[in-house]
């Protein structure tokens, strides 16, 4: 029997720390050994050559919505992850809404675990939800496992899962707060929405540019504001998710500098549309908060760099394409989500580190150890390290491509990335030590590792 199971040769070596040149040995689905500037002496069964390649920790996708059980014609998990393998991406964290049953109690987490259980190629984990009805719940979904709770601010668009009052939000932070747990929110103003989403509606004002304006850059603003209020108040640990502006950055910022425990997500989207986009592509770009203009693009790129920023998710959340369809112009009525779990790295390579000089120790950091840290789950993930989970993916750094609709793992083949041109390719992903994608294949033969 050899020293190592799989050996990965010659790659560099890519953490939130440092880039170094070296063998990773693997053993029983950990690294073993990580060795720099020379060659591992032994061999293993599986040899992997990755000279001139890089090699990074498999990413951590914190904010996806896979929505099984129950609405698999819009995901699912076999669908869901195979993309997520092909993107790079080996841990999901997946968000308690969408699917039917919603993650809010402890029967229905028993049900998601098993779907991913028998449909994930990657590492599986959940949030609970936080809705008015079920604070007594939220123990036993702590207790079973969930990672933390997901609590909308203003409606989710799913009838089974409410948005938070104001009394649901102090008590549910006050409890989560006692469990030792995180609340994370999606933070926009229902009132100003709202409000705003009825006159533009009532004057006939349903395009692209009209839905935006009903959910400013204030909405979320004032959302976060209040939420960060009761983190005060009550000592729950907040994380604020997707936020579209670094306006909305700078809150957190001020927040997090007067010692309250918060912390925030980006998405790619957020990085690389804009509100042109959603005029062009139609549904495929419209989201929640919406697209804003190319100078808030640049502003959170900033943020990024400055290190404003604690995680970048992808918060995928698609549907089938009749829903994303805008008809008669009404850009009120498509489904608000985003297709693009599987184009993650690509985005953070192309417009991050090519085109704006992002040092891949960034990206590492942002998708890999930051959220394993928030999350509980390094360093056995979200780094490379002797003794860390083998869930690497590696990359060619000097590889462009062109995203197909046919390269999609989704249920449905859309993306609003459809069509562009990404530097750096995910040439191989390996979840728990085995591979499960490589040169454009999904490997079906793996040991479920959940
Ligand atoms: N129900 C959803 O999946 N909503 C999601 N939709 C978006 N972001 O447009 C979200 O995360 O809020
Ligand atoms: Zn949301
Ligand atoms: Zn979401």
């Amino acid at each position: 029997m050899s020293t190592y199971d799989v050996i990965i040769r010659n790659g560099h070596i890519v953490t939130e720390e440092t880039i170094v040149q070296g063998d990773i040995g693997i053993k029983a689905g950990k690294i073993a050994v990580i060795v720099v500037g020379q060659s591992i002496e032994t061999e293993a069964e599986g040899e992997i050559n990755a000279k001139g390649l890089h090699v990074f920790p498999g990413l951590i996708d914190s904010h996806v919505h896979f929505n099984e059980p129950g609405r698999t014609e819009w995901e699912g998990l076999e669908t869901g992850s195979k993309s997520l393998a092909a993107g790079g991406i080996t841990t999901f964290i997946d968000m308690p809404l969408n699917s039917t049953p919603p993650t809010i109690n402890r029967e229905n987490l028993v049900l998601k675990k098993a779907a991913s259980e028998r449909k994930s190629m990657v590492n599986a984990r959940f949030w609970g939800g936080l809705v008015p009805e079920n604070i007594n719940d939220l123990k036993d979904l702590f207790e079973d496992g969930v990672l933390g709770f997901k609590a909308f601010m203003s409606p989710s668009g799913i009838t089974d899962f409410n948005h938070v009052d104001d009394v649901t939000i102090y008590k549910g932070m006050k409890e989560i707060a006692r469990l030792g747990s995180l609340l994370a929110v999606h933070a926009e103003s229902t009132v100003i929405c709202e409000q705003l989403a009825q006159e533009k509606i009532a004057e006939g004002h349903t395009s692209a540019r009209d839905f935006t304006a009903s959910r400013p850059i204030i909405s979320e603003i004032e959302a976060v504001r209040r939420i960060i209020s009761y983190a005060e108040a009550t000592g729950c640990k907040l994380h604020i998710v997707h936020a579209s502006s670094r306006k909305v950055v700078e809150v957190i910022n001020e927040a997090k500098h007067r010692g309250v425990d918060v912390t925030v997500e980006t998405c790619p989207h957020y990085l690389s549309l804009t509100v042109k986009d959603l005029e062009e592509k139609g549904g495929l770009a419209k989201c929640c908060p919406p697209l804003r203009d190319e100078s808030e693009v640049d502003d959170l790129w900033k943020a990024v760099a400055n290190g404003e920023i604690d995680v970048i998710a992808s918060d995928h959340s698609p549907a089938p394409p009749s829903m994303k369809e805008i008809k008669n112009g009404d850009y009120f009525k498509a489904w608000g989500g985003i297709s693009g779990a599987q184009s993650t790295l690509n985005i953070l390579l192309t417009e991050g580190h090519f085109k704006r000089g992002l040092p891949l120790q960034k990206i590492a950091e942002l998708t890999g150890a930051k959220p394993a840290k928030l999350f509980g789950l390094f360093p056995n993930k979200g780094t490379i390290k002797a003794g860390s989970d083998a869930d690497l993916a590696i990359v060619d750094l000097n590889k462009s491509f062109e995203l197909k609709k046919e390269d999609l793992y989704y249920r449905h083949q859309q993306s609003p990335y459809v069509g562009k041109t990404f530097n750096g390719k995910v040439i191989t992903t390996l979840v728990n030590g085995q591979v499960v994608f490589q040169n454009g294949e999904i490997i079906k033969e793996i040991e479920k590792t959940v």
